[in-house]
């Protein structure tokens, strides 16, 4: 199987990275397109995969071509290579907002065609993704897409209404947890912990609480309850964050994320 790479910035280079490590396919199995010399140089030495920065090389190559470019150049990604692509091959998509029915009008309606909405923990096998295959794909199509998907994290088929939701929790989620990690760490460097230490206390205890959630099963109210004592020191967090209105800042930022998406 040859994967192909339209764009190879944050997403794909997580991607590559994941597959790469996991040994699905070899290096030269993997063509990406670079737009710039630098950036092509740098995509050589990182992953020793093939680099150009010509799209319809990559389009002919591939059987899976992943097309991991801003939702705003995927038109003119798409007038590029349409008439480049093998004729059975699977086109993926990483962008919100292009539906299944605008890549069909692009494309032609036979063309096999996969939204998806993935997110950069790919790069360390923890990623996860929303996959929504189109009419056109086989069962063992969608079985390809997923063993690619599942190289580098978890999937689950959803429907395409679900793909901004998918964005909103998932997608752009890594963010707001990473903003949260940081947001941790600089408060125990308040108290005077080093740096790299507070990263290291900050990170695993999200990383093991979110395993907690996966693995037990628990509802995660369950899990909040275990850790706080009666007049204990979680309830006294706790009780700021509720002041501050935690939950309802995170309820409207994902909403406004899905709402972002639904309305490119
Ligand atoms: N970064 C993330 O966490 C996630 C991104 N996505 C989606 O993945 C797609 C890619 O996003 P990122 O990797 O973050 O963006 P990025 O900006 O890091 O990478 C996109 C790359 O495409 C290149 N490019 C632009 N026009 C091109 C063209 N005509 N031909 C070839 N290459 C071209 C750019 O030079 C850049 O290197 C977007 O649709 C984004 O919404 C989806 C899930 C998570
Ligand atoms: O911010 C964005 O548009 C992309 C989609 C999901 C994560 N990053």
């Amino acid at each position: 199987m040859k994967i192909g790479f339209i764009g190879c910035g944050n997403m794909a280079g997580a991607m590559i990275g994941g597959i790469l490590r996991k040994k699905l396919v070899a290096p030269d199995q993997i063509i990406a397109t670079a737009k710039t010399r630098n950036s092509i140089e740098r995509a050589k030495k990182e992953y020793s995969i093939g680099v150009t920065p010509d799209n319809r090389e990559a389009a002919s190559f591939a059987d899976v071509l992943v097309l991991a470019v801003k939702p705003v150049y995927m038109e003119e990604v798409l007038d590029e290579i349409a008439d480049a692509l093998k004729p059975d091959s699977i086109v993926v998509s990483l962008a919100p907002g292009k539906t299944l029915d605008w890549f069909a009008k692009k494309l032609g309606p036979d063309r096999k065609i996969v939204r998806t909405m993935p997110n950069t923990p790919a790069l360390v096998g923890e990623g996860m993704t929303a996959i929504c295959p189109n009419g056109n794909l086989s069962e063992e199509d969608i079985q390809l897409v997923e063993n690619i998907f599942q190289s580098f994290g978890k999937t689950e088929i959803t429907a395409e209404s679900m793909i901004d939701v998918v964005t909103g929790i998932s997608g752009s989620s890594p963010a707001y947890v990473f903003l949260f990690i940081e947001a941790m760490a600089d408060a125990a460097v308040l108290k005077g912990m080093p740096r790299k230490q507070a990263y290291v206390f900050a990170s695993q205890a999200v990383l093991g609480s979110a395993k907690m959630v996966l693995e037990t099963g628990k509802h995660p109210g369950e899990l909040k309850d275990m850790v706080c004592s009666p007049a204990g020191t979680t309830i006294e967090a706790v009780k700021v964050l509720e002041e501050k209105g935690f939950r309802g800042a995170v309820m409207d930022a994902v909403s406004a994320c899905v709402d972002k998406g639904r309305g490119i």
